[in-house]
């Protein structure tokens, strides 16, 4: 599949709004080229092997900042591109330097996608206890709490940088309490798995309907020891599964969450939660009448940008 690279000329310090402002649209990856951070840059372990990557042989900027954002091919882009130019001006109104008010799109093609935005991807707290390490950055913790998900998510979805994945992990953080079974619904990455166990979950069972993705996990839960008895396979949704979990997680499209609805009541054990994202602005009314519909009890809803995240549950035997 060919992607869209989308490249905004900013400066240094508009980084970070511009970044929000391209995954908000829908960009699935962010690179960010900053010059500001080449300058604190020291000699370390950089290369997918390992090697030692001398900084001063990375091709960089010498001042302000490229933020390119990567969006799939279904995306039609001419028509986003004076969206994402408007809300890089009124950067402005909040004080922040937009830069050059430059704004390009390309495409390119699976495989540099892959790898090109991997040297700029870098330690990422996403929660209070939560911080996504690409495999190949050697990062300490710096707070007694914070747990690491070692990551290198290739071709599937999950860098943990998109609003919907950080809505859900915020959610496990909020429901885990330890030793909860669970099963995560399109694992991508398989990012919420390895949250899960990081925050004391017990059985995991993790699946995805891409082999891509299937095998993306597998290799990241490696990179994980605390998450090695994690299964996942490929299926869809929750087809052909029959048990009883205190926890379903899924980060999906609305439009999919829907059948998904009753799949999960049916295998959560009562009391059980129900934790969804991937939710945008305009269908979450319907997702939410959908839950009530099955008899979930809906317990919090939270939105970043135009996606909301639910966490809802299971009525437990004794619930009125
Ligand atoms: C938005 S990504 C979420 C990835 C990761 N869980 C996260 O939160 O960042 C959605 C994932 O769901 C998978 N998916 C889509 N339809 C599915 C289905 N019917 N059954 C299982 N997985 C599905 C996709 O392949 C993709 O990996």
């Amino acid at each position: 599949m060919d992607w869209t690279a989308v490249t905004v000329i900013t400066s240094s310090e508009a980084v970070e709004a511009v970044s929000y402002i391209l995954t908000d649209e829908g960009a699935q990856g962010v690179q960010i080229n900053d010059a500001a951070d080449f300058a604190n840059l020291k000699p370390g372990k950089y290369g997918e092997h390992g090697e030692i990557v001398d900084p001063a042989t990375i091709p960089h900027r010498t001042s302000g900042a490229a933020v390119t954002g990567y969006f799939p091919a279904k995306t039609f882009v001419p028509e986003l591109l004076p969206t994402i130019r408007q809300r890089v001006a009124k950067l402005h109104d909040y004080g922040l330097n937009p830069g050059e008010d430059e704004v390009t799109s390309a495409v390119v093609d699976n495989q540099q996608w892959a790898t090109v935005w991997q040297k700029y991807y870098h330690p990422l707290r996403v929660t209070n206890e939560l911080t996504i390490v690409p495999q190949w950055e050697d990062y300490q913790p710096t707070q007694k709490q914070e747990k690491l998900l070692v990551l290198d998510p290739g071709m599937a979805f999950g860098t943990g940088t998109h609003p919907t994945t950080k809505l859900i992990l915020q959610a496990l953080e909020n429901v885990i309490r330890g030793g909860e079974s669970l099963i995560d619904v399109g694992t991508g990455s398989g990012v919420l798995s390895i949250a899960a166990k990081q925050l004391g979950a017990g059985d995991v069972q993790a699946y995805d309907i891409d082999e891509v993705a299937v095998r993306s996990a597998q290799k990241n839960l490696d990179l994980n020891p605390v998450a090695k008895d994690v299964k996942v396979g490929v299926n869809s949704l929750l087809d052909g599964i029959h048990t009883q979990v205190d926890v379903v997680v899924a980060n999906i499209l609305a439009e999919i969450i829907v059948p998904l609805i009753p799949q999960a009541f049916a295998n959560l054990k009562p009391g059980g939660y129900f934790l969804a994202s991937g939710i945008i602005d305009d269908k979450a009314a319907m997702v939410r009448r959908k839950m009530l519909d099955q008899s979930f009890v809906i317990d919090s809803e939270t939105k970043m940008g135009d996606w909301h995240g639910i966490i809802a549950h299971k009525p437990a035997e004794d619930e009125e």
